[in-house]
């Protein structure tokens, strides 16, 4: 049973909205960041990292967001236009704000930590004004992440682009993408997210993310069920909880649940975990899979990635999830 319905003659798949930037991935690993002296470079932030999933599986992708003037911010439109992913609504900054950086420390596999470097960020520089609504027009899912709403103007941006969707029936994905760092205060992202939660049609995050949001409810139990049917009272079709290595739950509105476990992986690092999980799941429900299946393919995609250095550019391709799984059932694949 498909739970969203898509405009299928739309020439554009997906469209994401909010943060590009850079991550920089620690090459020594297993050792805390006062001891790494050298990183990797790579297109990061977490919408970008989910758009250069979808591309990689072969859907129609575009962004729109906003980059520095500078060699990060060419280095960054460049990397998408080599995915395939189209840059029109990409606009650059004008007025020397700068790339966000997050440097990753890998402190062994289950202990990873990102340092964030997001002062005057050209990201959340993006202004309603910018957003193209012909874009949002021609798109069959547009994805919003929570990070882009912390300040203004991209806030008023998101909040622009989740009207134009409405107006032209565009599905909304909802990545909570919860950083704190770039926020103000809980009570300020409890309000802004449940403001845009009750505009989306599919909300994903995780069990800490949702109490976040939940910090003015009663919900003493953090139970998952009570988070995602208040949802199903405004726009939700589906909302899903991540449990990390315990997997993910799938909430419907006439409901159902639908359960998930995850993939063995031989991690690196557990970042990226989330932006390949949201691809693979995502991907899966236009093609109009069960939850279940489209799930699952989310499972093993962020099992590819967490196996892997970088997060954008480990996203893995139908065929390599396919062998991925395959692997899985074969037992060739065991849990670092
Ligand atoms: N250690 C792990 N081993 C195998 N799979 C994992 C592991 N951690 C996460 N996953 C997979 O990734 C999915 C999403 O992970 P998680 O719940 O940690 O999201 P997240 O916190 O948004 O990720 P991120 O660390 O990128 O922010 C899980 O449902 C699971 O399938
Ligand atoms: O989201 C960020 O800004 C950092 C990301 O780029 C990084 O790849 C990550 O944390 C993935 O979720």
């Amino acid at each position: 049973m498909s739970y969203v319905s898509f405009h299928t003659d739309r020439p554009t798949d997906f469209v994401a909205i909010g943060r590009l930037c850079i991550d920089l991935n620690a090459n020594e690993i297993n050792r805390p960041m006062e001891e790494t002296m050298t990183f990797t470079k790579y297109v990061g932030g977490s919408p970008a990292n989910i758009s250069i999933g979808m591309s990689r599986l072969g859907q129609k992708t575009a962004f729109i967001g906003k980059v520095a003037n500078d060699q990060m911010g060419r280095f960054i439109v460049d990397y998408l236009k080599r995915n395939n992913i189209e840059t029109s609504n990409v606009v650059t900054d004008q007025t020397g704000a700068v790339t966000g950086l997050a440097f990753t420390e890998i402190k062994s596999p289950a202990d990873c930590s990102i340092l964030m470097y997001r002062d005057q960020v050209a990201d959340l520089l993006l202004e309603p004004s910018e957003v193209q609504e012909e874009l949002i027009a021609r798109s069959k899912m547009l994805l919003i992440s929570g990070t882009a709403l912390a300040k203004s103007p991209s806030r008023e941006a998101v909040f622009l682009a989740l009207q134009y969707a409405k107006k032209h029936g565009t599905v909304v994905a909802f990545d909570i993408d919860y950083r704190p760092y770039t926020w103000t205060s809980e009570s300020e992202t409890a309000v802004y997210y449940n403001l845009a939660a009750e505009k989306c049609d599919i909300i994903i995050g995780t069990r800490e993310e949702f109490d976040t949001m939940e910090r003015f409810e009663s919900n003493a139990e953090h139970a998952d069920q009570v988070t995602a049917k208040k949802w199903f009272d405004y726009s939700a079709k589906i909302v899903v909880i991540k449990h990390g290595k315990e997997g993910s739950i799938a909430y419907t509105q006439d409901g159902l649940s639908h359960q998930a476990q995850s993939f063995p992986a031989k991690v690196i690092k557990t970042f990226g975990a989330g932006d390949s999980y949201a691809a693979g799941f995502l991907y899966g429900v236009m093609q109009g899979w069960t939850l279940e299946k489209s799930m699952e393919y989310g499972s093993a995609a962020a099992s590819i990635v967490i196996s892997s250095h970088s997060c954008s550019d480990a996203m893995p391709t139908n065929p390599q999830i396919q062998k991925y799984m395959e692997q899985c059932r074969q037992g060739e694949i065991a849990t670092s």
